[in-house]
């Protein structure tokens, strides 16, 4: 996917002004910034919530599945109910069993398929959630602080089942997050919101392959990624602008920045 001089305003703020970034297929792309710098208006953006702007959004008439914050589940449906729900008038009844005993198995919740959203833990329904999302094999997937209020073993746990899943399906993803540990875990690329409008990204590629990133041999460099995205993060809040556009010179040169 990719944004073209992408701007967007809502009512008189401009969050977006002659934007852009490249988002790339089947690929994590992870998004640190302050609250409020525009982050979640991108996703909406993404998924043609907001309608009205100037500048190209390119590649995403495809199938695509947001995951917000909270699980959004529907109260009075079964966890099985909630994930056919994105399904009905997409497959027969049969298809729509098949696909969806394969998705609650690889969230681990077939056992609770008739249970209701009330009876299930937080962590639980972020799963349901998850399972929603991936039962329509999306091409694209937008995450918008998919582990907020999860306690730290949960936060873990669920972020391993999304990229193992993301692993399976291999989906273009935008992982909005305010976590640079998270991004670290994740992402392939990570960029830095700041500004308003935005005006600037940071870019972090990270080169260790996701299933490698807990190994101690790759250890050093992701200390290295870290505390370059922490004075990044730090310069930013400091709005030292002209440090922040050499190294964003420094950066664009080649899709490397330590
Ligand atoms: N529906 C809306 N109407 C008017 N202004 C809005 C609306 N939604 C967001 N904004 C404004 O747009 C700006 C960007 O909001 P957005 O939610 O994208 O930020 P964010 O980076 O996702 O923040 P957070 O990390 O706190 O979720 C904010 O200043 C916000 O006040």
């Amino acid at each position: 996917m990719e944004i073209k001089g992408l701007t967007f305003a809502h009512n008189k703020k401009t969050i977006f002004k002659d934007f852009s970034i490249y988002l790339p297929e089947h690929e994590i792309t992870c998004i640190l910034g302050n609250s409020g710098v525009g982050k979640t208006t991108l996703l909406k953006l993404l998924a043609n919530i907001h309608q009205t702007y100037a500048g190209r959004i390119e590649g995403n008439q495809k199938q695509l599945s947001y995951l917000f914050q909270e699980p959004r589940l529907l109260p009075w449906k079964t966890v099985f109910e909630n994930v056919e729900y994105v399904l009905l008038n997409k497959f027969s009844k049969s298809d729509r069993n098949k696909r969806i005993v394969d998705i609650l198995d690889q969230v681990g919740l077939l056992n609770e398929k008739d249970a209701f959203p009330h009876e299930l833990s937080g962590g639980m329904r972020q799963r349901v959630a998850i399972a929603r999302a991936f039962v329509v094999n999306p091409d694209i997937l937008l995450l918008d602080e998919p582990l907020q209020g999860l306690d730290i073993v949960k936060k873990q746990e669920i972020q391993q089942l999304l990229l193992n899943l993301w692993g399976k399906h291999q989906p273009t993803v935008v992982y909005v997050t305010h976590d640079i540990e998270e991004a670290i875990r994740a992402g392939h690329q990570i960029f830095i919101f700041n500004g308003q409008p935005v005006f600037v990204q940071f870019q972090c590629f990270v080169h260790t392959p996701i299933i490698k990133r807990n190994e101690l041999s790759h250890q050093h460099y992701l200390q290295a990624v870290r505390t370059h995205l922490m004075l990044q993060m730090k310069m930013a809040n400091e709005n030292k602008m002209n440090d922040i556009k050499n190294m964003v010179e420094q950066q664009s040169k080649d899709r490397k920045i330590i």
